[in-house]
């Protein structure tokens, strides 16, 4: 049984229809990649998975069973957790206190065991170092990882990215995939929207393509990116 299912998801802002009529799943521990061109309606798609926005029809299933009516806080609760495009940690709080409210009111952590447990998602997402920093202060990666690690900190089964390396360098980028993977490894689900497609494709074993709201296309990596309409819809952007 997939660990996540989308069915015939459908959401409209107004009269734009941002999804239409979106199916996919999500198997157990696999690395799932979503892209598409800006407005294709990829940031919507997460905000539906995890509950911040309703869906208008269709269903969506975790673990087979339908959580389509659950609250954000129950997905999250349930082992959906999230990053956002724009990092948004509590700034004046320390990287250590972004993590413990993550795990404390995002997550099902123990206050007794929310330290320990803190401490180990730090070193996980290398950001020990920095454990008493202000977070407001953080250089990019760091936010970044910041981000990374307040969505561990939530104790995702299924892990949602959303752009987490969009303005990185080359190195840094290449640092916070090799974190991603080890992530993946300890056998974590993924679905990640991503631009820099080479860093995506390293670590997702499929890609869904989503243009104007709707799957384009679904498939391995390679599959979809020799594709000329995918081509063609990303000229442009990095391929
Ligand atoms: N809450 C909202 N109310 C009205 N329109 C919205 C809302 N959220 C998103 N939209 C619109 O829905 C469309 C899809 O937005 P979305 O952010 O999902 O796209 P995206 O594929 O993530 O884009 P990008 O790659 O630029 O982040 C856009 O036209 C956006 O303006």
């Amino acid at each position: 049984m997939p660990i996540l299912s989308l069915k015939a998801v459908s959401k409209s802002f107004g009269a734009l229809k941002v999804t239409d009529d979106v199916s996919f799943d999500l198997n157990n521990g696999e690395a799932l990649g979503i892209i598409g061109p800006n407005g294709a309606g990829k940031s919507t798609l997460f905000n539906l998975i995890t509950g911040n926005v309703a869906a208008d029809s269709g269903q969506i299933f975790l673990d087979g069973r339908d959580v389509t009516r659950d609250s954000a806080m129950k997905r999250c609760e349930s082992g959906i957790g999230r990053s956002f495009q724009i990092p948004q940690p509590f700034g004046r709080l320390s990287v250590y206190e972004n993590l413990l409210v993550a795990a404390r009111f995002g997550g099902t952590v123990s206050a007794a065991d929310a330290p320990g447990f803190c401490m180990d998602i730090l070193e996980r997402t290398r950001l020990a170092p920095q454990a008493n920093r202000e977070a407001g202060g953080l250089p990019l990666l760091q936010r970044k990882r910041l981000e990374l690690a307040r969505a561990m900190a939530t104790k995702p089964r299924i892990l949602l990215l959303d752009e987490i390396a969009g303005g990185l360098t080359e190195a840094e980028c290449r640092e916070l995939v090799a974190t991603i993977r080890e992530i993946h490894a300890g056998g974590t689900a993924i679905i990640w929207i991503e631009h820099v497609l080479h860093a995506l494709n390293s670590v997702v074993e499929r890609l869904v393509v989503l243009n104007f709201g709707r799957v384009l296309m679904a498939g391995p990596p390679e599959e979809v990116m020799a594709s000329r309409e995918v081509r063609e819809i990303y000229l442009g952007i990095e391929a």
